[in-house]
């Protein structure tokens, strides 16, 4: 054993030994290269070159490397919404963006790539040369995507790991329906429509299904084929079903708790879904986007400047006057309708002048003036824009799921609608804008100033504080006057309309606001605060018939939803018009109860504070919000103030899906005066 040991360590300690050994001449003599003492010049020349060679070589790989690492941590701090490295960016510059990623990391990227048409705006890039085939592929790879690990030993481990840190999913599952399902569910995940996307799209388009998808996603059950509308339904659909339809592929949930857990993985910059022809309209025109469209740090950065304009408590108290001023103004010109009719009520649908006084109501916010729509004769130029607004959104939905360049390209009517439409839309914000911004300086040079004087209006404030560009304000600015006009306008319609039709509800609704109105002794504020039932209409009203049937968002972490686990980046859409109509979340579901959301029976448990989500939830909510709210909530003060409704039949509306929920046909309301002039 000795032995073996001497002759195993025998040769090292030998060296190490005489290494030490060596006197300072004798290590000279060692350490100098060989060629100082065997080499010729040439030879010695010869070898440097090589060795610089090498070293040029070993740079040039080592610069490879680093790039295509820059490359893959970008892609996923953009997929994840983090913030960008400036170190992994000037990589990237210095090849102009041009990396190819070898197999092994393209593999672990495109396993993570979102589905095509989640990718915003670099997906313009692609719709160059794009046509329904590559288009086709791009919504199976987004399918794909779920299924990547699918019925591999890996994939089910990595799933379990992403699960088991929620430390309450066992062991154990399969595959099905493109994601891992960890034990028996009740409801087994199905589509809600064909399981081929490109199939479904064009039967929409040919049996004009666009219409009424809100009820689509009420009928998850039942097979494409034998789907037809029902006007008013109560519902028990399945929780969670996958959606399909052109490139676009969902995960559909409704329950209060899913949405929650949905809520919490949005990330800070929550994405939803892009609205394709208006980003494809900006690009076209060279417009910038406002928040609507934005998406990552500048979105947040917009975001957080309107806000103060428009959702803090401060910003609806300088507002609230002005939508006041606009609200009995309208009341009061119909009561003058009314007087002049002599006895008797007068009947009448109502949707076009709401049209016009939601369109005053956000101009006089925006631009802090009154623009005269509620005049007998009101200017045409504002209709315009009206009937522009409603084209737009109509031409929406059917463009929503084709890529606009395609259409761009083919001259496609649909196309040229939406653009004009938008165009119109454009030109009159700006023309607005820029009569904002004359007034403005024109005050300023006359040495005014806006603080002088009353609430100058969002525009001004935003161009006083200067900490937008202009050209960010102008693309604010107009989305919020675009968005401000049918999305408050409609819901109303339905308040009225439920009003009329539950006279109990309307006679306890006016009982609050009389004595909320006494007791305010004239502040406006004050009355809506002791008014929580007027809150409610609204909020019932949009539980019934939400504005946008669906609330989106691209999760930015593994889900475990249902037990089923959805990757990070799927599409997920809260449904919320079978929410709003599913007994499982509601209480006799189609009832109009206002009360429902007073007090302590407004919801408690898992998800309770999901279930009112018309507007939207977190950070993105919508920023029109507390105009609307506020809007509406006046509206219905004066109205019922004033008015007794009536309708004469009170059998169930129908219902049709334009991009925003609306009333099939016109609703027809009969307004009998109630007190004299007050
Ligand atoms: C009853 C009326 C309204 C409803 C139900 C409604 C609904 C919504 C919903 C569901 C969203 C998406 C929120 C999300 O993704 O979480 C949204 C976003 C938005 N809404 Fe509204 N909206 C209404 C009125 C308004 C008004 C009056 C304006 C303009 C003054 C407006 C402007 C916007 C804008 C600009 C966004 C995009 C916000 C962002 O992405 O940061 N909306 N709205």
């Amino acid at each position: 054993m000795a032995s073996m040991v001497k002759s195993v360590l025998g040769a090292p300690i030998n060296l190490f030994s005489s290494c030490l050994s060596l006197d300072g001449k004798e290590r000279e003599q060692h350490s100098a290269p060989r060629w100082q003492t065997r080499r010729t010049v040439d030879e010695q020349r010869r070898y440097q070159e090589e060795l610089e060679e090498e070293k040029r070589k070993r740079a040039a790989h080592c610069e490879k490397r680093k790039r295509e690492r820059a490359a893959m941590r970008t892609h996923f701090r953009h997929k994840y919404q983090l913030a960008q490295n400036a170190k992994d960016d000037n990589h990237l510059n210095a090849v102009g963006g041009k990396v190819v990623l070898p197999r092994e990391l393209a593999a672990v990227v495109r396993s993570e790539v979102p589905p095509a048409q989640e990718r915003g705006f670099s997906l313009f890039g692609s719709f160059q040369e794009l046509d329904f085939r590559v288009l086709r592929e791009s919504a199976q790879n987004s399918s794909q995507q779920c299924t990547s690990h699918r019925g591999t030993t890996e994939g089910a481990r990595q799933l379990r790991r992403t699960a088991g840190c929620r430390g309450q999913i066992p062991a154990g599952g399969h595959w099905a329906g493109g994601f891992w399902k960890w034990r028996e569910p009740c409801h087994s995940l199905h589509c809600n429509t064909h399981t081929d996307g490109w199939i479904n799209l064009a039967r929409f388009w040919k049996e004009d299904v666009f219409r009424t998808l809100h009820s689509l996603h009420c009928t998850t059950q039942r097979t494409f084929n034998s789907y037809h509308t029902l006007p008013h339904c109560a519902v028990t659909p399945a929780p969670f079903c996958r959606e399909r339809l052109g490139s676009s592929d969902s995960v559909n949930v409704l329950l209060p708790q899913d949405i929650g857990e949905l809520f919490r993985s949005e990330g800070l910059h929550p994405r939803r879904m892009l609205f394709e022809p208006w980003a494809a309209h900006r690009e076209y025109r060279g417009h910038n986007c406002g928040v609507f469209l934005k998406n990552g740090a500048e979105w947040r950065e917009d975001r957080l400047l309107l806000n103060r304009e428009v959702m803090t408590p401060a910003a609806v108290m300088r507002f609230l006057p002005l939508l006041d001023e606009v609200a009995r103004d309208f009341v009061g010109r119909l009561r003058g309708r009314l007087e002049r009719g002599g006895r008797g009520g007068l009947t009448v649908d109502l949707a076009p002048e709401l049209f016009r006084f939601t369109l005053e109501s956000i101009c006089h916010v925006l631009y802090g003036e009154r623009v005269g729509l509620l005049s007998d004769s009101p200017n045409p130029e504002a209709q315009r824009f009206i009937s522009a607004v409603e084209l737009m959104l109509e031409t929406t939905l059917p463009l929503l799921y084709l890529p606009p360049r395609l259409l761009q390209r083919l001259g496609a009517p649909l196309w040229k609608e939406h653009v004009a439409a938008w165009d119109h839309i454009f030109q009159h914000a700006d023309e607005r804008v820029q009569s904002g911004y004359r007034k403005l300086r024109s005050d300023v040079t006359a040495g005014g100033g806006a603080s002088d004087r009353k609430y100058p209006g969002v525009l001004a404030e935003l161009l006083l504080k200067g900490e937008l560009p202009l050209e960010r304000i102008r693309a604010n600015i107009t989305e919020l006057m675009a968005g401000g006009v049918d999305t408050t306008a409609v819901p109303l319609q339905f308040c009225l309309f439920e009003l009329a039709r539950t006279p109990s509800v309307q006679d306890s609704v006016r009982r609050q606001v009389q004595r909320a109105l006494e007791q305010a002794g004239g502040d406006v504020a004050q009355a809506l605060r002791a008014a929580p039932l007027l809150r409610g209409t609204v909020k019932e009203i949009l539980r019934l018939y939400p504005v946008g049937i669906s609330v989106q968002r691209y999760p930015v972490k593994d889900i475990v939803l249902q037990n089923y686990h959805i990757p990070a980046g799927t599409l997920v859409q809260a449904c919320l018009y079978p929410l709003g109509r599913s007994s499982s979340v509601f209480s006799e579901p189609l009832r109009f109860w206002p009360e429902r959301w007073l007090g302590s029976g407004s919801g408690s448990g898992s998800g309770s504070g999901f279930r009112s989500l018309a507007f939207g939830f977190g950070s993105r909510q919508c920023v029109g919000r507390r105009i609307a709210e506020t809007e509406m909530q006046l509206f219905l003060m004066h109205i019922l103030k004033n008015f007794k409704l009536e309708v004469k039949s009170k059998t169930d509306l129908r219902t049709k899906y334009t991009l925003i929920l609306q009333p099939e046909s016109p609703l027809p309301i009969t307004f009998t005066l109630l007190t004299p002039d007050p």
